[in-house]
């Protein structure tokens, strides 16, 4: 029989780019169609081997089917076909795509994306993203293969929000078309060991083999253990540098003498212009080789970050440098390493140096290195030298400044800090006195005046010359004009309250504290009880605080049930002695669901990464029922009945969690409870004050006699000095010797709670409220000020008493042994033993005690009450009266005033 002659080959168009997209994809409009075919090369033979162009005409043969293990699961395009233009046409889809459905995406969409380029940049609510094992098990597979890596980020989360087969078709014909770009093509090294035939198999190519360092937490990695190893995610693997000769392209080995190279940012490895896509590829974390993707970037590249060549400018269009740049920018991988910053001794974690970052003056051009910070005038500079820069004070980072820190040797301290002979010099230009052993305070505006005196001295800055002159000795000088920058008397007062307060006749009374005692509570039901409420902006505050306070709680419940459930999995495992099957994880009373596993992974990874405050409040109301639903979870559930062993999770939690979706909308508005609730006075806690009349008792209670007013003047002043401002700021409290009286809180209900310090050790709460307080008593500044203890949050403490909670728990209260007295409660008894206890670390000294539960606001009003007389009393003593009040509700002892009392005054009725 005669052999019948074959049908030729359809050369469509059409057929030409069938096996190219994934089944079932449309086939593109020619006219928009950008494409190139490669053709093979048939000329001599050179010196390095050529990549193998296999034809596509007719259907896809079997060596180009891909494998079916790949995750990725879409046909792979042949190499050859498909030029890189491909990613142009990608790429400028993803833009149209992005532009049409900007105003339609929702804020979650947006934020999303934003952070796309980095580790974390995926959607929680999707379940491609996993931290943990999950991800760990997608990574061998391959799934978070070089091709969702090479994709654009953009456009790598647009297609997995988005259901559109077109941005995944697109993508992955980007991806495939780079990956092919990549494997025909790699570099000559790597032809030498791979041949033509390994070279083609796209799975088995250097670039899919190369190990990569992406941000992959360390638990994904080989023990599944532990947190991320660096808080950014990013491992920290040295690059290899690599040495190529001055003008030689490192893939072809040409010189091009003439030629601009671009250079590798982790590797330094120059590249032609032919060889430069080939070599970067897509550029998903901008200027770098394949093989480099993933890696932290080599320093000396740092400046040109985002700084696109005239190279790349001559062969990308602008819209795909300018992303190209975007990524290069903010990718994670290409973001200095917050370890690799060390501010006053210390490390700085992710969320110091996010903070430190976006602070409305951040310290330009960081490096990785050591530097020094001075948080109270915002001088910055490197370990032992002058300062450099006036970056923001008050930021929350690094450890604390040494007064070496700058090597400074003359004896004149700047906030504590032994100054350089420059800077000395410069004060004495700007006449400020300054014989040795000077302490001077400097706050940012460049006020200062001497520790320990209350008198504001001048500004450094004031005089035009002066900035020229500390300009020229190349010391900083604050940004902008300093009249613009003049303080407003509300902010001297917190900074220099005695020079603001002098002239004022009122009575100062100083609230003071460990974090968490109360402090602003008191205060916020001052302002309720004297000062009418807050204002409309203040409101504002607070709602903005409470919305994003809400997913930090939400956050530690998350960690802690990570902790939870890897510490019951562990028991269980004991108790059965046999391990479970390999890849069987066991289940527990802790365990979550996968589709909520990966959402509070999200959310611990953003909290990791420092970007938490960047989704919230913004994302609040989007994320709200996810929230709640999280919350609802049995896990979490459990998790919350040990909120005694989370210790950073404050009491409100659960309260606020429980309203997650009504406190989130944009209707709400807290109300005074809410306001109580929340902790704190504003964000950046420091001093506050708050200055009011105390009305006679008979206006607050109706059933007081005291209707004379003894304070001089009959105007207090409340000074709260806040968290930040007791640590760092107790130099402070020298300033504050015309206070009339120190009111001392405490919160009693810690004394079995723990309290993690800066140093990652556990201590017992109370114990450190008593060693702040013994520590203040003793300051020669007040020795002879009345101090007033006001014991606060009596309810939890009866709460845990009456639970059983044995107040032996505090180490300090270790003889406590409860004896039976009648018409005395365990826990009345145990008040009286804490307060026999303070009253011992004072020795002869008064020491006036208050119960107090500070969220009801007519026991603060009583607690004013009780330090006016305390007032009046003291002042009578001072000038030889010695007379008590008649009235003296303080029962036998003016020093001691407890809830029993009070409420027998108030007939019990005590409204919050
Ligand atoms: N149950 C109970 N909770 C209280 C009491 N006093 C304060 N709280 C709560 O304790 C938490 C911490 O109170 P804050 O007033 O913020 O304490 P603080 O840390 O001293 O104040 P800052 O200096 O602003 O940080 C808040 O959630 C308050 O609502 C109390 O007497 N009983
Ligand atoms: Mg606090």
């Amino acid at each position: 029989m005669e052999p019948q002659p074959l049908d030729p080959p359809d050369i469509s168009l059409e057929n030409l780019l069938r096996p190219m997209l994934p089944p079932g994809a449309p086939i593109p409009d020619y006219d928009q169609l950008d494409y190139s075919f490669a053709i093979e090369y048939s000329g001599p033979v050179g010196d390095h081997p050529v990549p193998r162009a296999d034809p596509l005409v007719g259907s896809r043969d079997s060596s180009s089917q891909v494998d079916s293990s790949s995750v990725s699961k879409t046909p792979r395009p042949k190499p050859s076909a498909l030029h890189i233009d491909t990613r142009k046409r990608a790429h400028l889809a993803a833009e149209k795509l992005i532009s049409e459905s900007g105003s339609a995406r929702s804020p979650i969409t947006g934020l999303v994306e934003k952070d796309s380029s980095s580790t974390t940049g995926r959607s929680p609510l999707s379940n491609s993203g996993t931290r943990g094992k999950a991800a760990s098990k997608e990574k061998e597979a391959g799934s978070s293969s070089p091709d969702s890596r090479l994709a654009y980020s953009g456009l790598n989360s647009l297609s997995r929000k988005s259901s559109s087969s077109e941005i995944e078709e697109l993508n992955v014909q980007f991806s495939a078309a780079v990956s092919a770009a990549a494997s025909a093509l790699p570099s000559p090294s790597a032809l030498r060991s791979v041949s033509l035939s390994e070279n083609h198999n796209l799975e088995n190519s250097d670039f899919h083999s190369t190990p990569r360092s992406i941000s992959m937490p360390e638990r994904d990695r080989a023990d599944g253990s532990s947190r991320p190893g660096s808080p950014s995610g990013v491992t920290a693997v040295e690059p290899v540098v690599v040495v190529t000769k001055k003008r030689e392209c490192h893939r072809c080995l040409k010189k091009h003498m003439l030629q601009e190279k671009e250079t590798c940012l982790v590797c330094t490895a120059r590249y032609c212009r032919n060889c430069v896509l080939i070599a970067m590829g897509s550029m998903p974390e901008g200027r770098k080789c394949l093989r480099c993707i993933g890696l932290p970037i080599h320093e000396s590249r740092r400046p040109y970050l985002g700084k696109p060549s005239r190279l790349l400018k001559s062969i990308l269009s602008p819209l795909e440098i300018q992303q190209i740049m975007r990524t290069e920018k903010d990718c994670l991988a290409n973001q200095l390493r917050p370890e690799q910053l060390i501010v006053n001794g210390r490390a700085l974690a992710a969320p110091e140096m996010s903070e430190l970052l976006s602070c409305s003056n951040p310290p330009p051009k960081l490096k990785p290195g050591k530097y020094w910070y001075d948080k109270t005038s915002g001088l910055w500079g490197k370990e032992g030298e002058k300062p450099s820069k006036i970056v923001t004070a008050e930021l929350k980072v690094g450890g604390n400044l040494k007064p070496d820190a700058s090597l400074g040797t003359t004896e004149v301290y700047i906030n504590c800090r032994q100054i350089t002979k420059s800077e000395l010099k410069m004060l004495k230009l700007a006449g400020v006195q300054c014989p040795p052993s000077t302490y001077l305070f400097l706050s940012p505006d460049g006020s200062y005046m001497e520790e320990g005196q209350n008198n504001y001295k001048g500004n450094i800055w004031e005089k035009a010359s002066i900035r020229v002159m500390y300009s020229l000795f190349s010391l900083p000088t604050p940004r902008g004009s300093v009249r613009a920058n003049k303080p407003s008397a509300r902010e001297l007062s917190a900074r220099y309250p005695p020079a603001i307060l002098e002239h004022k006749n009122v009575s100062k009374l100083l609230l003071l504290g460990h974090e968490g005692s109360g402090r602003s509570t008191i205060f916020k039901q001052a302002k309720f009880l004297y000062r009418g409420g807050f204002e409309q902006k203040e409101l504002e505050r607070y709602k903005e605080m409470i919305q994003t306070y809400i997913y930090k709680y939400l956050v530690i419940l998350l960690e802690g049930r990570e902790r939870f459930e890897d510490e019951e999995g562990d028991a269980l495992l004991k108790i059965k002695c046999d391990p479970p099957a390999t890849g069987e994880t066991s289940k527990n009373m802790y365990s979550m669901d996968t589709r909520l596993k990966n959402l509070a992974d999200w959310f611990l990874d953003i909290t990791a990464d420092g970007s938490l405050e960047r989704y919230f409040p913004a994302a609040t109301r989007e994320y709200a029922a996810s929230v709640e639903e999280l919350w609802r979870d049995p896990a979490i559930q459990a998790t919350f009945k040990r909120k005694e062993e989370l210790h950073k999770l404050p009491d409100v939690a659960g309260e606020f969690l429980e309203r997650v979706v009504e406190l989130s909308s944009n209707e709400y508005e807290p109300v005074d409870h809410d306001i109580l609730y929340a902790e704190g006075l504003t964000q950046g806690s420091g001093l506050a004050e708050i200055e009011f009349g105390l009305p006679d008792r008979e206006q607050t209670s109706g059933a007081m006699h005291d209707t004379v007013d003894y304070s001089p003047t009959g105007r207090y002043q409340l000074i709260r000095v806040g968290g930040i401002g007791l640590k760092e700021g107790k130099k402070w409290l020298g300033m504050f010797e015309d206070v009339r009286a120190v009111v001392f809180t405490v919160a009693l209900s810690e004394f079995d709670q723990l309290w993690i310090d800066s140093d990652g050790v556990a201590r017992n709460k109370l114990l450190i409220s008593k060693e702040l307080f013994q520590d203040i008593v003793a300051r020669p500044c007040f020795k002879g000020t009345p101090f007033i203890l006001f014991l606060n949050k009596y309810d939890k403490f009866e709460e845990k008493i009456m639970k059983g909670v044995p107040l032996t728990t505090c180490d300090w209260f270790s003889d406590f042994s409860p004896v039976g007295v009648p018409h005395s409660t365990q826990a009345q008894q145990a008040y009286t033993y804490v307060v026999h206890k303070f009253k011992k670390l004072v020795g002869d000294r008064k020491l006036y005690t208050f119960q107090l539960n500070a969220l009801e606001r007519n026991l603060v009003a009583s607690a004013f009450q009780y330090v006016k007389h305390i007032l009046k009393h003291e002042e009578s003593k001072a000038a030889g009266w010695m007379a008590l009040p008649e009235d003296s509700s303080y029962c036998t002892d003016l020093s001691s005033y407890s809830l029993h009392s009070a409420r027998q005054e108030n007939g019990n009725s005590w409204d919050r």
